[in-house]
């Protein structure tokens, strides 16, 4: 058995590079960029006005009292007008080209209007409220680089430049299957030895958080089928997750299923709780990846998160972010596993701190739906009353 560090710094010595595609602007939400995105034009492409008001010269300001003649409007949209006599104005709106002879905006608020005639009533500064052409950025700068995640602000600076494809790293066709005749459908009302499947829809369901649309399988425990159903899955996707099925047990085929088609196994079981059976491995002829997670729902999860998630952040070259929560509980870990501890989490005086869930063990599926995510606990640390900072593995959104 090797330490959960090894079996780690393992797994990401396995990764992957599935090349880049073209989507959709939209579709490109969530996706890791590919591509530079380089300013099409300086930001912003002209003088613009920031308020509503006139466009005056300056220099030709003499007194408070003065009154400026409107020669015209200047709309957002339309193109620059230019001021004809000096000491007259142009009326403005927010987003207009500044028009030509004129070097300052002031708002309809600070000025009072009679018969198309404007009195400045503030003191006025020379180039206020104007947002000067390529004071953001130059035409050619780079905005965005490759590797950058791509959100909603990234989508609209792409939307900027004119980008209605943009080129992303291309994501691992993934099977996820499910092992073992106890499983039955969601919609199956099961036998008193059965049970419904739950792990593949849980891992179906983290999957599109990350934008991968998985196929999901369902395997008995035959092998002869297994191996006939494996042989074709691995030439015909890049990775499989499969849960179930690699522990002690006499229908646990799954290891040697593996051995037999030719999958070279990188480890099997980890000094962890949960997920110990965890079995690793790489088909070099088909070019697939073998995340074999052990069957229970716990041991599923956690491995999914701890191990496959940093696995997908480097082989799209991206980082994978690293939590920590204040723990407040006293815990030893008396093991020489890493221990993976479902907590529930709060913030109290701006520090993010966290209690430890009772739970009955990794096939306790309720106690995922309880817990905001993990701590981490090293081989035989302690914690005393004081509580402890730990290395944490988010598995909600602080915002649910
Ligand atoms: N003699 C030993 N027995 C076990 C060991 C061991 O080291 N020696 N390890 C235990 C640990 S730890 C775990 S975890 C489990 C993992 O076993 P398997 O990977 O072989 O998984 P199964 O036996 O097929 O299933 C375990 C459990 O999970 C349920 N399951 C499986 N798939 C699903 C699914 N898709 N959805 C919901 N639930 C699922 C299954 O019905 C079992 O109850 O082995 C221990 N035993
Ligand atoms: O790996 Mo098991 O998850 O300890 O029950």
């Amino acid at each position: 058995m090797i330490s959960f560090k090894s079996a780690f710094d393992k797994v990401l010595e396995n990764t992957g590079d599935y090349g880049t595609e073209s989507v959709n602007l939209l579709e490109s939400n969530g996706r890791i960029l590919a591509e530079q995105i380089l300013a099409d034009r300086d930001f912003p492409p002209f003088d613009r006005a920031t308020k509503d008001g006139i466009a005056i010269k300056f220099k030709v300001v003499q007194t408070k009292k003065q009154s400026f003649k409107s020669e015209g409007i200047a709309q957002a949209g339309s193109t620059q007008l230019e001021l004809k006599d000096h000491s007259a104005c142009i009326e403005i709106m927010t987003g207009a080209m500044v028009p030509i002879n004129t070097d300052t905006v002031v708002m309809y608020e600070n000025t009072v209007q009679e018969n198309g005639n404007f009195t400045i009533t503030e003191s006025i500064k020379r180039g206020q409220n104007i947002h000067y052409r390529a004071s953001d950025i130059s035409e050619k700068s780079e905005l965005l680089q490759i590797g950058t995640k791509i959100g909603a602000a990234e989508i609209g600076v792409l939307a900027t430049v004119g980008k209605s494809q943009v080129k992303v790293k291309k994501l691992p066709k993934i099977a996820v299957v499910a092992t073992g005749n106890e499983l039955v459908e969601v919609n199956e009302i099961p036998l008193p030895y059965q049970i419904r499947k739950s792990n593949t829809y849980s891992l179906v369901a983290l999957l599109r958080d990350k934008n991968i649309h998985a196929d999901s399988f369902h395997l008995v425990d035959d092998k002869l089928i297994l191996k006939q159903r494996l042989k074709k899955l691995l030439a015909d996707y890049d990775v499989l997750l499969l849960s179930g099925g690699v522990s002690k047990g006499k229908y646990d085929f799954l290891p040697a299923a593996f051995d037999e088609l030719g999958v070279k196994k990188i480890f099997h079981k980890v000094l962890q709780r949960p997920g110990k059976p965890f079995w690793f491995g790489k088909d070099e002829a088909r070019k697939a990846i073998v995340f074999s997670f052990p069957g229970n729902p716990v041991s599923t999860f956690v491995n999914y998160h701890v191990h496959f998630i940093p696995w997908l952040n480097k082989s799209l070259g991206i980082e994978s972010s690293q939590f920590t929560v204040f723990l407040e509980n006293p815990i030893a870990n008396n093991t020489g596993l890493t221990v993976f501890m479902g907590v529930n989490t709060r913030i109290k005086e701006g520090i993010l701190c966290a209690n430890m869930l009772r739970t009955s063990g990794s096939g306790d599926i309720l106690s995922l739906s309880r817990s905001d995510g993990f701590v981490k606990l090293e081989p035989n640390q302690v914690i005393n009353g004081d509580g402890a900072e730990l290395p944490f593995i988010r598995t909600k959104n602080f915002d649910v």
